[in-house]
């Protein structure tokens, strides 16, 4: 059969051609080098990493750093100027696309048809039998909380319930891999709790998933891996641990009769911030955390010294101003 392109709102997608699960040799969703101009402004400059089978990939960078265009052109509704998309080492052609579960940013469902005959038909786009498509309907509508609303307008819903539906729209189709765009963002305490359940549910299934977000403390909690975009390259990719132990040792040092400046004769020592009698001090390669305690103690008394890596945030800070 031939694949048939359909736009869905702002969403595209295509009738199937075959199904089987492509990311299952081992290799997940993989970038490859991609790049993209708009014009003038490079969208995405070599962009290389991979999201592995079982993985949750936390995408994140600062505005207009090109995770929306990357996770477009791994959907393939926006052409690379150079590299590839594979996934369980396949290009991205248009049989591919259909096993992709997308959310994308500027969401895309129908605001006037109702909830449940939207998410059949989408499942039915992506290959479903009516009988199947309606069960996949009630299993994501009821897994995800919004079963009671299936007979309503989409636009009758909060913003909220909106988003699980979207969550719902790339999930019904039992898809690959998952690629969600800020699948977060307006989410209250429950919805976040309800969407990271759903994302390790699939993480545990071995599906790739991989989801932009700027909520830091969030992708640090539930992420297996992260990585931080800059102008288009990947900057830095690692689990949130290995992120962190490349990053500067901090030391807080509380000592209340510390003068202003006594951290300026540690050698390799910076001060990040002082409050006090608390200074948070940096330690570059060649700083020695009992130089500093020793230059503490010569203040008077220390009351407490205790080494910290830096949180994601801190990290980002320092990778996107870098
Ligand atoms: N259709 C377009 N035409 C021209 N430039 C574009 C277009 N889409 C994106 N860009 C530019 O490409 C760059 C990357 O944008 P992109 O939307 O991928 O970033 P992002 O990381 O998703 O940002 P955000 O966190 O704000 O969503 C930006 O400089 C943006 O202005």
């Amino acid at each position: 059969m031939r694949p048939l392109w359909v736009r869905y709102g702002r969403f595209t997608t295509c009738t199937p051609t075959f199904g089987g699960a492509m990311a299952e040799d081992g290799r997940g969703l993989e970038i490859d080098g991609v790049s993209k101009r708009y014009g003038e402004v490079t969208a995405l400059a070599d962009m290389t990493f991979t999201v592995a089978p079982g993985e949750l990939f936390g995408f994140v960078g600062s505005n207009g750093a090109g995770k929306t265009t990357t996770m477009r052109i791994a959907l393939g509704v926006l052409a690379a100027d150079a590299g590839e998309v594979r996934l369980g080492g396949r290009p991205v052609d248009l049989e591919v696309r259909r096993r992709i579960g997308y959310m994308p940013e500027e969401r895309g469902l129908y605001p006037k048809m109702k909830v449940g005959a939207q998410l059949a038909y989408l499942a039915e786009l992506h290959g479903l039998m009516r009988a199947d498509a309606r069960a996949a309907v009630a299993r994501w509508t009821e897994r995800l909380d919004i079963a009671h609303r299936v007979d309503d307008a989409v636009e009758s819903l909060s913003l909220g319930n909106q988003q699980r539906v979207q969550l719902a729209a790339a999930l019904v189709h039992d898809p690959d891999v998952l690629v969600l765009d800020e699948p977060f963002s307006g989410l209250d305490p429950v919805a976040v709790d309800v969407m990271s359940d759903v994302l390790a549910e699939k993480r545990s299934e071995g599906v790739p998933v991989i989801f932009s977000s700027h909520q830091l403390d969030l992708v640090e909690r539930i992420c297996d891996r992260v990585g931080i975009v800059v102008a288009g390259r990947m900057s830095a990719v690692g689990t949130v641990e290995e992120l962190r132990h490349a990053g500067a040792v901090q030391v807080e040092v509380h000592a209340p009769q510390a003068p202003p400046g006594w951290v300026d004769a540690v050698p390799g020592a910076r001060v990040v911030q002082e409050t006090d009698g608390r200074t948070l001090v940096e330690l570059g390669p060649d700083g020695d955390d009992q130089a500093l305690l020793a230059a503490a103690l010569r203040t008077g008394p220390v009351h407490s010294f205790t080494r910290r890596r830096p949180s994601l945030t801190e990290l980002f800070r320092e990778v996107v101003s870098a």
